[in-house]
């Protein structure tokens, strides 16, 4: 069997991007050719734009813009206004309501990985909704600050667990000339906020304008005032947009409608305290808040405890009744309320110690939420493990990361580093094989081939088809990460077929503590994935969007194709066009939908460092160890500089070596105008999706690098 992988990253839409300029500003157009991967050239008006410009980023002066930006072809044309806010807020009124999409920068501190996000998720390339609603449970956390940049400095620790930022717009103060605050905030004050706060954090934002009737501050009077607000934080890329489900109609049919990549949360709260989940009046506000939404939110407040059982029974009647409705996110509001918070799966609201005030009243925390489940037996303990080898030279998260990680968020489980053996208590099947078992990462990864080698444990799994295997995992041929899974229905010979029915588990598997009735449980079975693939991908499109790979050509290079195929893996995912391999041969199933070509000659080098323009190296990715890196070094070289290429792309380098080292690869790519990451930017994103994979549970990247310390990597 295989688990299919939803598709990281999509072509999105190919329409030719105009980015529109202020004064003086002229090289953000080709900040933003940059980031797609696209030459760019200056334009004097959106007329004449056709569609066989889409492989160019176009620039356009605000003043020209100004001119005919209302008469563009949108079918052939996304209009982006670029704006530095140094040159004032707000941007330019018309522009602002004219462009698809708005993208607000500073002067100083610019961040590319900012731009990256921005233009890969407004054009469709990156969206995390599906996987999210894949999750067994998500959070996000509403921020309650008055100004985010009081949050900032901790946001690393704030977000740990969270999925998503609920930014309250409503509880925003901005504070005028004459010390007293705005009535609200202004449009400029929010902009400059949104781009605060995603300058600081990679998870999706939650843009809220809460009304006064709903425990918020913003004014009812004036309907169009949210339309105003709601439409402005689509056109700025934010993610998720909450809509409240008092507002007319045809304004939420109109946000739905122009909701871009963002996807809309349809808000309803009841404060009256006679609100009652059975009942017709909860049926039909869930029908009419399904009209226009992604994520229906209903919330209430209620005087008794039976009421958090009425919800459940709400929840699942509306489960089966409609089944193709997008999720629901239902929990009671006070402390009568908390249990239902305990037991929402979608999107349920947290806060943090750190917050100055709770969003509403009964909020938990991420890690109240867990002890709170634990104590009810939903987060029953278990054992996870890093399981490493003798001859690791691969740097992995040691136990206290992963414990201060638990702990963080209240998590039950133990952890602990083993080193992997071949056979005896510590090999991986053994460990594999405990009742308490929570699943385990490996470090390095171990080939699919010789984790199933011999195992009879493995084999039995699943009534005999072994262990699940992910698309990647099967297709990279190297595991790195087991995850536990409740089996829908055990089968009844599920007993004799597994070791703590079988007369073999014990014998197997001579372990103190391993026995026949400490086995892993029939009700559960083992996936075997591959994460490093992701932290890959994730590293290749921190400062660069999707496109930027798209039909590119790609040099790897490995001591063999098992080091080779995580990075061969997301290589495919970006859409690489072709790989020019150095030291290892290609297996067919990886090789599959990309053109390889070994470099086996020095004239098979020559000739690719002498081709042109996209069909050039592009990204070279180093797998080799440390005590290859002045070969690595030399072919960065080859590569380097602007030979090859007409334009001014920067290209970028990987080196997935770990250790002391002679020559120091990146910093020759760096001089040779290559953008260079290292292992410890792949490690803290693979191990992000360890975290997510193993426990479930969203820690950030930064807060991976932050807690994980110089030790770690
Ligand atoms: O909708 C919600 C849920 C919430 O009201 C709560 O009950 O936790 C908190 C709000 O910030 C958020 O917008």
């Amino acid at each position: 069997m295989g688990l299919r992988l939803r598709v990281v990253c999509k072509k999105g839409d190919t329409r030719t991007a105009v980015i529109i300029y202020g004064p003086g500003q002229e090289h953000i157009v080709s900040v933003f050719a940059d980031v797609l991967g696209k030459p760019y050239r200056m334009a004097d008006s959106f007329q004449g734009i056709t569609s066989i410009e889409q492989e160019l980023v176009l620039g356009i002066s605000l003043e020209s813009a100004k001119i005919d930006i209302s008469s563009r072809n949108r079918d052939a044309v996304v209009a982006i206004n670029a704006h530095c806010i140094n040159l004032g807020m707000p941007p330019d009124t018309y522009i602002s309501a004219q462009c698809d999409y708005e993208f607000l920068y500073p002067e100083a501190s610019f961040f590319r990985r900012d731009l990256a996000r921005f233009i890969s998720f407004t054009l469709g390339q990156i969206n995390h909704h599906d996987a999210l609603m894949s999750k067994p449970r998500t959070y996000f956390i509403s921020t309650t600050f008055p100004d985010v940049r009081a949050a900032l400095p901790n946001i690393d620790i704030l977000t740990v667990g969270a999925d998503a930022v609920e930014l309250r717009v409503d509880l925003l103060k901005e504070p005028l000339m004459d010390g007293n605050f705005a009535p609200i905030p202004s449009l400029s004050y929010v902009g400059e906020q949104v781009m605060l706060l995603r300058q600081r954090t990679e998870l999706p934002i939650i843009f809220t304008t809460r009304c006064t009737k709903e425990n918020g501050r913003f004014p009812m009077d004036d309907p169009n005032l949210y339309y105003e607000y709601l439409f402005r934080a689509i056109q700025w890329g934010v993610e998720y947009i909450d809509v409240e489900l008092w507002l007319p109609e045809h304004i939420r049919r109109r946000l739905y409608e122009k909701r871009g990549s963002s996807r809309i949360m349809s808000a309803f709260h009841d404060f009256s305290g006679t609100f009652k989940w059975p009942s017709a009046q909860a049926e039909s506000i869930f029908l009419e808040s399904r009209k226009y939404a992604d994520i229906i939110k209903m919330i209430s407040i209620i005087n008794d405890h039976n009421e958090n059982f009425e919800l459940e029974y709400f929840r699942s009647k509306i489960r089966s009744e409609y089944p193709h409705s997008p999720p629901l996110s239902a929990v009671n509001m006070g402390e009568t309320g908390q249990f239902s918070r305990t037991l929402n799966k979608v999107f349920t609201p947290i806060t943090h110690p750190l917050l100055p005030i709770i969003a509403a009243p009964g909020q938990m925390s991420a890690a109240e939420i867990n002890a709170a489940l634990s104590l009810l037996g939903q987060l029953p303990k278990k054992s996870l493990y890093g399981i490493s080898s003798p001859f690791s030279r691969i740097a992995t998260p040691y136990a206290p990361f992963y414990e201060k990680c638990f702990n963080e968020l209240g998590l039950p489980h133990q952890f602990a580093v083993v080193e992997r053996h071949l056979k005896g208590p510590t090999c991986v099947e053994a460990l594999c094989n405990q009742k308490s078992f929570g699943g385990a990462y490996l470090s390095p990864p171990v080939s699919l081939a010789s984790l199933m080698h011999n195992s009879s444990f493995f084999a039995r799994l699943n009534n005999g088809l072994g262990p699940s295997l992910t698309e990647a995992a099967r297709t990279i041929g190297m595991v790195d990460t087991i995850v536990v899974q409740p089996r829908s229905s055990p089968p009844p010979s599920a007993l004799a077929t597994t070791p703590s029915g079988s007369d073999h588990g014990a014998d197997t598997f001579p372990s103190p503590g391993i026995n026949s009735n400490n086995g892993l449980p029939p009700s559960s079975t083992l996936i075997f994935d591959n994460a490093n693939w992701r932290g890959i991908v994730s590293t290749l499109t921190r400062d660069l969007a999707p496109s930027a790979y798209s039909g590119r050509a790609a040099v790897v290079l490995a001591a063999n194709s098992d080091d080779a195929a995580s990075a061969m893996y997301a290589l495919k995912a970006l859409r690489i066009g072709k790989v020019y391999t150095v030291g290892f041969k290609t297996p067919a199933n990886l090789a599959r939908g990309l053109e390889v070509e070994p470099f086996n000659s020095l004239e098979s080098l020559q000739r690719a460092r002498m081709v042109r323009d996209k069909a050039s190296p592009f990204v070279i990715i180093s797998a080799l160890g440390p005590e290859k890196s002045n070969i690595v070094g030399m072919l960065v070289r080859v590569f380097g500089g602007s030979r090859g290429s007409s334009t001014q792309i920067r290209k970028v380098f990987l080196d997935l070596a770990d250790g002391p080292r002679k020559g120091d690869p990146s910093a020759v790519a760096e001089q040779s105008g290559f953008a260079a990451y290292g292992v410890a930017d792949t490690t803290a994103f693979t191990t992000v999706e360890t975290l997510r994979l193993l426990v479930g549970q969203n820690v950030p990247y930064s807060f991976v690098r932050l807690a994980g310390g110089q030790g770690m990597f």
